[in-house]
């Protein structure tokens, strides 16, 4: 009694931890300890979850082997004082050594248990629906006999043991009174001491096998139990060790796999040096996620090598268990780095793009870039042509940026901005310096050069040059298109030209429906997008060769472009908005006016340029083509001399077409073998080369 009561105290201390995690032994081995405190976090995190509610912890009873009996007596009185229930039970369980010891029970309770078995050293928290086995035992408890059989319920027959059973047959249970029950219980179990009750839940400490041998009361059902013991074994037998040794080595491998029971693993390999063999074989069967017939075997198996190869088999499962575990948690890292990686790289691909202006999803970018080019000039812009780009701008908005509707958009908002609404360029009316600028650029051409002296002059009294167009007909080669452009030169308007020569569609003028894939605005419109003026000369090349279109008419296109009554209303199908192109001034080009559609010459102002005389022609080869090819040479004047004798014999025994074309082409030639032959007098220092008539057949 003295000895006992010594013991008590001496064990205080860690008694006063063991509340938290249940009972505890003072002789439990280092290795139980050490378990016991790992899974105090463990224990604690479970009781509250469902799923782990169903199985066994592992915590520090080793009376299994029958020699921690009295053990187990004083860890119940120990418990019950720290809950503070009844100082009595206190003094009583110290000095009055009665108190039952875990053998002593022959006699228990049977508590059903619907999920796993309980195995000796493991808690296990339960749910007792069957109120007067609750109250049976509150009862036992209360008596200092905290202590039931627990016993796995066995399946129906012809159920799959590995089927989830769920609640249905958890409630059956309790269903099932006396030896109906008694029926339905595995005749093997565990002495499971009642660690604490709380509500209708239980929660119990495995202690030692027991056997059924037969009914005492059904209701609530209490059995007579024997106590098992294991088979005696040889603790030396290289066997069991090698068993043994491969059950930790494959719990250690899962260790390393998988998380979920490191911390049981962990603490039971940290000992390896202390363990005994039927322990670890109940460890190895209640930590792994066998099913419970396959645990009920292990529980049953007093042999202790057959047990552990039990065990092996079952911890080898979940080796392979966890190995599937880590290939799956490995695909879908890999999955989700991989997305990862792609949304980073998608991300700088955005920076990157909006860096350098090319961002295309950012709506807000391309609408700030939109009204950022519409600024300027915005007071010049139509009120109903700034109403469509609002409405445009925000449909852009509400679109989503990989729809096409979204590109069209996009696109015509592009169009449309981009246009020089009301940017014009300051017309020099100067009538002196546009005649300089014309006979800079050509010789003679008198009559042209009149009617445009005359059109500035005109311009500068009304203050505008508009209304007209002029056509210059004439054989090809004349300088009609470059006269055009001396024209722009003079009245300082930007100078684009377009051939309509062999023309047929009539969306080349008036631009695409933007319903079509690729629509494209009409010439003119890109024309003015191209100058960035609303001013511009346009020369129209080959106006006589124009197309017979099969579908629509380019004639009438071409009018509606070029009638001054018109084209202040200009209507192109991809714009949609009327454009004011009353401002640009319109020169057209003919080789035969005949061919000209009459709708159009009736609204020309036709200047015909009927070709050059001999006496023209040597003016224009000597003053303009000459001096043009000798510097498209890189020849000096002072190298070459050209007679006029030669000149003379070029132009009438070679280019007596009415254009001077052909003409230029020659003198090209000539350079261009000049040039040639200049590199070989170098050598020789010839300071000029003279180039005379009979030279000329030469070259
Ligand atoms: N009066 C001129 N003075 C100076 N150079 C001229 C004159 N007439 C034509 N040229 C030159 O002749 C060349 C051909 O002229 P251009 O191409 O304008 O002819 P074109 O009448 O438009 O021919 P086409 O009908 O075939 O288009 C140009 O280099 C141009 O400078």
């Amino acid at each position: 009694m003295l000895k006992l009561h010594t013991r008590l105290h001496a064990l205080t201390p860690s008694l006063s931890s063991s509340l938290r995690l249940g009972p505890t032994t003072d002789s439990a081995s280092p290795i139980l300890r050490a378990a016991l405190s790992s899974l105090g976090s463990l224990t604690r995190r479970s009781r509250s979850s469902d799923l782990v509610g169903h199985r066994a912890f592992f915590c520090s009873d080793s009376d299994s082997s029958g020699d921690g009996s009295d053990r187990v007596v004083h860890v119940d009185s120990k418990a019950v004082e720290s809950e503070g229930e009844e100082a009595e039970s206190k003094s009583s369980s110290a000095i009055v050594p009665t108190n039952p010891r875990p053998e002593d029970y022959l006699t228990v309770l049977a508590l059903p248990l619907p999920h796993r078995p309980l195995f000796p050293g493991f808690y296990m928290p339960i749910y007792v629906k069957d109120p007067k086995l609750l109250a049976a035992l509150q009862e036992s408890r209360k008596r200092q006999a905290p202590y039931a059989g627990a016993f796995l319920v066995k399946d129906e027959p012809g159920t799959d043991p590995s089927s989830v059973s769920g609640s249905e047959s958890e409630k059956n249970i309790y269903d099932f009174k006396g030896k109906e029950l008694l029926n339905r219980l595995h005749e093997v179990g565990t002495l499971a001491q009642i660690s604490s009750i709380q509500g209708d839940q239980v929660v119990l400490i495995g202690h030692r096998r027991l056997q059924i041998t037969e009914m005492v009361s059904e209701e609530p059902l209490t059995v007579k139990v024997d106590h098992l013991k294991d088979k005696p074994y040889n603790k030396d037998d290289d066997v069991i060790k090698a068993t043994s040794f491969e059950v930790i080595s494959t719990l250690r491998d899962v260790l390393k796999t998988s998380s979920l029971w490191r911390d049981h693993v962990q603490t039971y390999t940290q000992h390896i040096g202390d363990f005994n063999f039927p322990r670890l074989a109940d460890f190895g069967a209640a930590i792994s996620g066998a099913n419970k017939l396959q645990c009920q075997q292990v529980l049953e198996e007093l042999d202790v090598y057959k047990r552990l190869k039990l065990t092996l088999e079952l911890v080898k499962k979940e080796m392979e268990i966890s190995k599937i575990q880590e290939s799956i948690a490995k695909a879908i890292e890999e999955k989700i780095s991989g997305e990862q990686r792609r949304y980073l790289l998608n991300e700088q691909l955005k920076a990157i793009k909006k860096e350098l202006g090319l961002e295309t999803d950012d709506k807000t970018a391309l609408s700030a870039k939109f009204r950022e080019r519409l600024e300027p000039n915005r007071d010049h812009i139509p009120p109903h042509v700034l109403q469509v780009i609002e409405e445009e701008l925000t449909k852009l908005q509400l679109l989503e940026a990989s729809s096409s509707e979204f590109n069209v958009t996009r696109n015509y908002l592009d169009w449309l901005t981009a246009l020089p609404w009301g940017n014009y360029s300051d017309e020099n009316f100067d009538v002196l310096h546009a005649q300089q600028i014309l006979d800079e650029d050509h010789y003679g051409l008198a009559d042209v050069k009149e009617r445009i002296l005359e059109f500035i002059a005109v311009g500068k009294l009304r203050g505008t040059s508009q209304g007209k167009i002029i056509c210059l007909s004439g054989p090809p080669g004349v300088g009609k298109t470059s006269i055009g452009r001396s024209i722009a030169r003079a009245l300082n308007r930007k100078f684009f030209r377009f051939s309509v020569g062999g023309l047929s569609d009539v969306a080349e003028i008036k631009g695409h429906r933007r319903t079509y894939i690729g629509a494209m605005p009409g010439k003119m419109v890109q024309c003015l997008k191209n100058v960035g003026t609303a001013n511009p000369l346009v020369l129209i090349d080959e106006v006589d060769k124009l197309g017979r279109g099969h579908a629509g008419d380019p004639a009438s296109a071409m009018l509606e472009l070029l009638d001054p009554e018109q084209n202040a209303n200009f209507l192109d199908h991809y714009l949609d908005v009327p454009i004011d192109l009353s401002k640009v001034l319109f020169v057209c080009t003919a080789n035969v006016v005949e061919n000209i559609p009459s709708p159009l010459l009736d609204r020309m102002e036709v200047i015909a340029i009927a070709g050059y005389i001999t006496d023209e022609k040597m003016h224009i080869a000597r003053d303009y083509l000459e001096k043009s090819t000798r510097e498209a040479c890189g020849i000096k004047p002072e190298e070459v001399e050209v007679t006029d004798a030669a000149l003379l014999g070029l132009i009438e025994s070679y280019c007596r077409e009415a254009g001077v074309r052909n003409l230029q082409k020659h003198i090209e030639k000539i350079y261009r073998k000049l040039s040639n032959l200049l590199d070989k007098e170098h050598q020789m220092n010839l300071q000029l080369l003279k180039l005379r008539l009979l030279n000329l057949r030469k070259l």
